[in-house]
């Protein structure tokens, strides 16, 4: 795949991050995320590509748009075909309540080498690329952070990790502290917690614990192209997130097995865009910048090269017919 088509998609996420921001603590996060969903939805009608949705908003019957298994791009003859993984508003509660980190992000790859994973839980493990090869989800959190920060040339003290902020990772928080390590709590919004790891000036060192198996995969996209390294396992937290994985195909033992980043996301022709919605770590959320324009800021990848662009946009508000229709739609003209 020679063309750097996460170009065209930054324009994708740049859509549903411009429509998302409508909601900025609005307090409705559904409001926000089906904004998002039909904005991106939109967007992505002018990308050449035939793509297929393998991380989506839900099944057909659960989700009009964006749904597993949605033909989505232009589908022309001759255009390349490739799994997409979407997630229009990672952070749903963030916007609803205005609070930082919220993105929209799009991983995309060759047709086979996004991991098709349920909607349930997944452990995962994710370190930057000084520290590639030496995570394991089968060692203690104690090893890995010790073997995490040998790599680093770090004491655990010099050490920080980033860690949803949930009673499940109370066994993380309680080692962490034991080895004197610094912790980054994040309220919601585990892309971007992910993806701050390889960026050496967040002061991230590593992501531990349990977030949602589709964030999984995309951030996985995202830490190839960076040259990072990811581990994970689906976890499903309750019999229904079991049941759900059976009915995808899952065995029990599939569900036990170690995930290593290569089975996340397959080779290299792997792209990535995320745009800030809320102000963030790593990206600005989006900002009116008055006479009816607003900015964006977003991410770019390609996992070929492992070129990493910033993309700083200035969007014209009274032209952009998909914000238009939507706001018409959602009575916030
Ligand atoms: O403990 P929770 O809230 O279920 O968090 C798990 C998942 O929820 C999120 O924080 C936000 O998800 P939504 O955008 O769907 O609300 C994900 O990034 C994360 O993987």
């Amino acid at each position: 795949m020679d063309r750097n088509l996460a170009l065209e998609l930054v324009r994708v996420t740049e859509a549903a991050a411009l429509v998302s921001s409508q909601f900025m603590g609005r307090g409705d996060k559904n409001g926000a995320d089906g904004a998002a969903v039909e904005a991106m939805r939109r967007a992505f009608e002018s990308v050449k590509i035939k793509g297929e949705v393998v991380i989506g908003e839900g099944e057909i019957d659960e989700a009009p748009m964006l749904y597993i298994g949605e033909k989505v791009g232009s589908q022309e003859e001759g255009t390349m075909e490739v799994d997409i993984a979407v997630d229009p508003l990672d952070g749903t509660e963030l916007i609803a309540k205005g609070l930082p980190n919220a993105i929209a992000v799009i991983a995309m790859g060759k047709k086979g080498s996004l991991l098709n994973a349920p909607d349930t839980y997944m452990k995962k493990i994710i370190v930057g690329p000084k520290a590639k090869g030496v995570i394991d989800l089968d060692k203690s959190v104690e090893e890995n952070i010790i073997d995490v920060s040998k790599a680093l040339g770090k004491k655990t003290t010099q050490m920080t990790i980033m860690v949803q902020d949930r009673e499940r990772h109370n066994y993380i928080f309680e080692v962490a502290r034991k080895l004197g390590c610094k912790i980054r709590m994040f309220d919601a919004g585990d892309v971007a917690a992910g993806i701050a790891t390889c960026f050496e000036e967040t002061g991230v060192d590593m992501l531990m614990g349990i977030g949602g198996g589709p964030e999984g995969v995309i951030t996985a996209a995202a830490i190839k192209c960076m040259g990072g390294d990811m581990q994970a396992q689906i976890y499903p937290l309750s019999d229904e997130e079991r049941e759900r994985c059976h009915q995808m195909g899952y065995l029990d033992s599939d569900i036990e097995k170690k995930l290593t980043i290569d089975d996340l996301a397959k080779g290299d022709d792997l792209f990535f865009a995320a745009t800030g919605i809320t102000e963030g770590n790593l990206l600005k959320g989006v900002v009116n910048i008055g006479g009816n324009k607003a900015r964006t800021e977003s991410v770019v990848m390609r996992g070929r090269t492992g070129t990493i662009r910033f993309v700083n946009a200035i969007h014209n508000l009274d032209k952009n017919e998909i914000l238009i229709d939507l706001m018409k739609k959602y009575n916030m003209e």
